[in-house]
């Protein structure tokens, strides 16, 4: 029942299609977990929730789901089997522990997509409802950088030590993982140099793996990725990649969004997917954002029409957002609809 992408002739434009021209994507699943108490001061960071209340991750996306998300990222960001076993977990358990991200993220879409259903509004018990809100379980990839917990995913240098095969040797197992959890999609997130990029390209390859996945870059300015590679460069290297479904940024200052968006559309012909921060800045060291450097909500949503405009069709929000955001969001992307329908 609804929308399912590991279905072989699954589109990314056809799932657009159906979420109405452009989809809703969550906002800040770490930023929301606080809100609701968690403490995610832990190498982990969100992802320690799915050892102590996995019950309130499935909140958090409930929420995301109720405030309009077509797409729900799991709780998997710095999950990784290193950290995990670092904790003293097994190989099996921190695996067990990958896909208990996804499957909590496919409970709360059930949960979701069954309370539609028995909704008094809804239409018929037929899919009619649920076409209207097509939604995608996406398993989260973090990169090396959020590992290392040190802010370096906001720098992107690894040092010269690190090179393709390293990462591809840190990311084969739980990308392998992940693409067989049941998610619909991989969202490779916060993506903040070009040499990660191309080692998810490697492995994508390499595993025969046929999950369809996003690329999201974290930008430093309107030209470039954190680390200074060049936007452009980056999403080439991955256009050709089958399993590429949408190209894009997330975590990055509103302010950025456009230009960057505009030098993706010079380089790809597929669906570019932003999901920016609130703006607000970073300090690595506390570990904590710097309250009231950021953009406010009403300047955040302010920006979304002129996204779709230059060519954005999955929209949300990541650090710093919430489903307040993602309520606007989705509001100013159903009133911009008939617009994005004419567009090719
Ligand atoms: N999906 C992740 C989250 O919202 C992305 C974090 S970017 C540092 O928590
Ligand atoms: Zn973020």
């Amino acid at each position: 029942m609804g929308f399912r992408s590991r279905d072989p002739t699954f589109s990314m434009p056809e799932f657009l299609r159906q979420a109405g021209g452009c989809a809703v994507v969550d906002g800040g699943l770490a930023t929301e977990l606080e809100a609701n108490g968690a403490d995610l001061n832990d190498p982990l960071w969100s992802s320690t929730c799915l050892l102590s209340s996995p019950e309130l991750i499935r909140k958090v996306h409930l929420d995301y789901l109720e405030a309009g998300a077509n797409v729900i990222i799991s709780a998997s960001y710095q999950a990784t089997i290193q950290a995990f076993e670092a904790r003293g977990f097994s190989i099996e358990e921190s695996e067990a522990l990958l896909c208990k991200s996804v499957k909590i993220a496919c409970e709360a879409r059930d949960i979701f997509q069954k309370s539609s259903l028995n909704d008094q509004y809804s239409i018929s018990s037929d899919e009619t409802n649920l076409r209207k809100h097509p939604i995608l379980v996406a398993a989260s990839i973090g990169s090396y950088g959020a590992y290392l917990a040190d802010g370096s995913e906001y720098r992107g240098d690894y040092g010269k030590e690190v090179t393709l095969e390293t990462l591809k040797d840190f990311h084969r197992r739980r990308l392998q993982v992940l693409a067989e959890s049941g998610a619909d999609l991989i969202a490779f997130e916060t993506i903040p140099n070009k040499v990660e990029a191309l080692a998810y390209v490697d492995l994508l390859k390499e595993n025969g793996i046929r999950v369809p996945a996003w690329f999201s870059f974290s930008g430093k300015d309107e030209y470039s990725v954190v680390s200074g590679d060049s936007i452009v460069d980056c999403a080439s290297v991955i256009n050709a990649c089958e399993n590429v479904v949408a190209i894009g940024i997330n975590c990055t200052p509103p302010r950025y969004i456009h230009g960057l968006i505009l030098s993706i559309r010079k380089t790809t012909e597929k669906p570019i997917v932003v999901y920016p921060n609130s703006g607000e800045l970073y300090d690595a060291d506390k570990k904590e954002w710097v309250v009231s450097t950021g953009t406010s909500d009403e300047d955040f949503i302010s920006y979304v029409g002129k996204w779709c405009e230059a060519g954005a069709s999955l929209i949300g929000g990541c650090c710093r957002t919430t489903p307040r955001t993602i309520r606007a969001i989705a509001e100013v992307l159903s009133n911009v609809q008939p617009v994005l329908l004419k567009k090719p």
